[in-house]
């Protein structure tokens, strides 16, 4: 009935998540409110886990990417599900340190890492640095070397593949300002000169060829782009690369014509891939990961608004105006992202409106989306809006000084807070 397995109805016709009622919930917590289905976590956790030990012997590790959503718990779940963690700053790092996670299940990228940062990694001990540029692999070196250490590390490579995706996040294609190319040879002088510094340990080669894309085909090419590049470096250097990273990005429902493949159906066909094409090169079948930040989080959550003032503009639109907006979700301000949503208490019932659902920030762009189809509508009513779960907190701004919502997770039916809403006198935390 709803676009995400976590969410139902009440016997009173309220929308549920992982069994608690939506109306208790923004009672009991407040709006707005991000709210997430541990259980659908842990299940996408599980999918994508069990698809590398049945289609690759579990020859291969899966990393959640934090980006999508982090905070300590969600750290702390994907670390008991057995998953490592793609990080991307100092501040991604520092809070899956302080959420224990195991440090040698995490790969630190980013296209411009500070030198704090690579440091911080070295010392954490931090399993895979995925190595952006030629300077970062040379200001690594010196300081694995004034630590006597040896850092491990990955090359981001840009396959050249073009995924079917929004302009904004796609990123395997020459023109971008992650990695390193392989037709300038670029790639091949890198990887040379890593297999020649003493502090560096040369693992693997990672690749990301964009977010939420719902075709197989550009993983199994990226696959195969990644393998003949491990192959080339064989041939040139006698040097074999044993890991392969192949990024995240698979698509998740966010409207009910999105029809993503089933997360296990990509390890499935990509195994193949990797199989025949090593077999071909004649090289050893490396040891994969995959990166899923999306379609761990994003299915798994909602957001809880109340509505304010409903402006019927005659032969123009309505407006519903949220008591959040671009602040807590910029998605449709940034992409155009589309997005369903429900009145809470009505949440069974048709929905026979059409609105543009308003943020409450000082900008006309600040909208969750527009022709959104919606239930009857009045000002007190509690909305919903679906597939939150990633890119929105990890994506919240305090734009206006507004504070950011609270986190509840859900699991079997009970609720828990997971981050506390940003208070005013945190939002004025840092001023002098
Ligand atoms: C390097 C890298 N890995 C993984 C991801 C996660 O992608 P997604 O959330 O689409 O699965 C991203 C973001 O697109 C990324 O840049
Ligand atoms: N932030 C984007 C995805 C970018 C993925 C990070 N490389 C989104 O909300 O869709």
């Amino acid at each position: 009935m709803f676009i995400s397995d976590c969410l139902g109805l009440s016997d009173a016709g309220h929308l549920t998540i992982g069994g608690a009622d939506t109306l208790m919930l923004a009672e009991k917590y407040g709006t707005p409110l991000y709210v997430m289905d541990e259980d659908n976590i842990r299940e996408n956790c599980r999918l994508y886990k069990k698809s590398i030990d049945k289609y690759y012997d579990g020859r291969g590790l899966v990393t959640y990417a934090s980006k999508a959503f982090c905070c300590k718990e969600i750290c702390r779940v994907a670390a008991d599900e057995g998953l490592g963690l793609d990080v991307v700053s100092a501040g991604e790092l520092y809070t899956a340190r302080q959420a224990d996670f195991p440090m040698e299940k995490i790969f630190f990228h980013g296209n411009n890492k500070t030198i704090e940062e690579l440091s911080m990694a070295l010392s954490y001990g931090v399993g895979r640095i995925v190595v952006d540029n030629l300077t970062e692999l040379e200001i690594l070196n010196t300081l694995a070397r004034s630590l006597n250490r040896k850092a491990n590390v990955f090359f981001r490579i840009k396959p050249g593949i073009d995924a079917h995706t929004h302009d904004f996040v796609r990123t395997g294609q020459i023109d971008s300002k992650f990695g390193l190319a392989l037709e300038t040879g670029e790639a091949l002088a890198a990887v040379k000169e890593a297999i020649s510094f003493e502090n560096i340990c040369l693992k693997g080669i990672h690749c990301h060829i964009g977010s939420q894309i719902f075709d197989i085909e550009p993983f199994e090419h990226a696959a195969q782009v990644m393998l003949g590049f491990i192959a080339q470096v064989k041939t040139e250097t006698g040097y074999e690369i044993e890991e392969l990273n192949l990024g995240g990005g698979f698509g998740i429902k966010y409207i009910t014509e999105h029809d993503p493949v089933e997360y296990d159906r990509y390890m499935q066909r990509v195994a193949v891939t990797v199989d025949d094409t090593c077999k071909e090169l004649g090289i050893r079948r490396p040891f994969i990961v995959i990166e899923p930040g999306r379609s761990i989080a994003g299915p798994a959550g909602i957001t809880l608004y109340t509505v304010g003032a409903v402006k019927e503009i005659p032969h123009v639109r309505t407006y519903v105006s949220i008591d959040g907006g671009m602040t807590d979700n910029p998605r449709y301000a940034l992409y155009h992202s589309e997005y369903e949503c429900l009145v809470a208490s009505r949440a069974g019932e048709p929905r026979e409106k059409t609105v543009t659902i308003a943020g409450k920030c000082c900008e006309s762009g600040d909208l969750i989306g527009e022709g959104m189809r919606i239930q009857e509508v009045k000002p007190g009513d509690v909305v919903a809006v679906l597939a939150t779960g990633a890119y929105n907190y990890s994506m919240s701004s305090n734009y206006n000084r507004i504070p950011k919502p609270a986190i509840v997770f859900v699991k079997g039916g009970k609720d828990r807070l997971v981050v506390k809403r940003e208070t005013l006198e945190d939002v004025i935390r840092n001023d002098l």
